[in-house]
């Protein structure tokens, strides 16, 4: 998969190097390549932002930067749209299932907005050649997208076959079947004064099954009981 992202801090990306994704990166299964929004400007002062139309305080992305940018990154005649994906607090809650539909792709185009946000006409011209989506990681709100986009590659790119060293480590997860996940134990058995639930010392492994479901239940009804399927 090759993922572009187009960002005024570059350098931000430089981490993904040090992360699991750095072997992903080196063994050719998941390029990420940041571009500097600021080398598509052309001004001394390499201006990405000016004052909003209709007043108010802070400063707006200009579109021309944006627009010189997409071109660079969003192929001339795609034979499948690409996505391209700005986080936003006004976006699309971005979950686990999106992380997996988003890891089937070849190829994912990330904006980083700053300041008070990126003029309306780059997401609208960007829709004439590709799918476009503001997502949201959270009801708060960042200085800028690249956390965001970070946190979206890291849940994305952990999807990609041959990214995770072990596959299974993937399926029993947090919202993986759509319910929080069970507490989870190792050595020693007794820990300063705690024990282990002797259930997953039974070595019954449908009685441990069967613990670990009702423990996810009882979490989720608990924490989030807005994940728990409907009656
Ligand atoms: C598109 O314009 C802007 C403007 C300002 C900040 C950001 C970064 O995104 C967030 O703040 C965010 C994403 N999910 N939850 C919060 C984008």
């Amino acid at each position: 998969m090759r993922i572009d992202v187009v960002t005024i801090f570059p350098e931000f990306f430089d981490v993904l190097d040090i992360s699991l994704l750095g072997k992903a990166r080196r063994t050719g299964i998941l390029e990420v390549v940041p571009h500097n929004l600021r080398d598509f400007t052309h001004d001394r002062h390499r201006t990405v932002d000016d004052t909003p139309y209709g007043g108010g305080a802070g400063m707006v992305m200009k579109p021309e930067p944006w627009g010189e940018a997409l071109d660079e990154v969003l192929p001339e005649h795609p034979d499948a749209r690409p996505v391209v994906i700005f986080p936003s607090p006004a976006g699309t809650v971005f979950t686990q299932a999106m992380a997996r539909e988003l890891a089937g792709r070849d190829h994912l185009v990330f904006g980083c907005g700053r300041y008070e946000g990126i003029d309306q006409r780059v997401f609208d011209h960007a829709a004439t050649r590709a799918e476009v989506r503001l997502v949201s990681i959270g009801d708060y709100v960042l200085n800028g997208g690249e956390v965001a986009v970070m946190a979206m590659i890291e849940a994305i790119g952990r999807l990609i076959p041959g990214v995770v060293g072990n596959p299974e480590s993937l399926v029993e997860e947090s919202h993986e079947d759509g319910l929080l996940e069970y507490p989870s134990y190792t050595k020693p058995a007794s820990w300063r004064g705690l024990d282990v639930p002797p259930v997953l010392m039974s070595g019954n492994h449908k009685a441990v099954d069967a613990w670990r479901r009702e423990q996810q239940l009882e979490r989720t009804r608990r924490v989030r009981p807005d994940l728990l399927p409907p009656e």
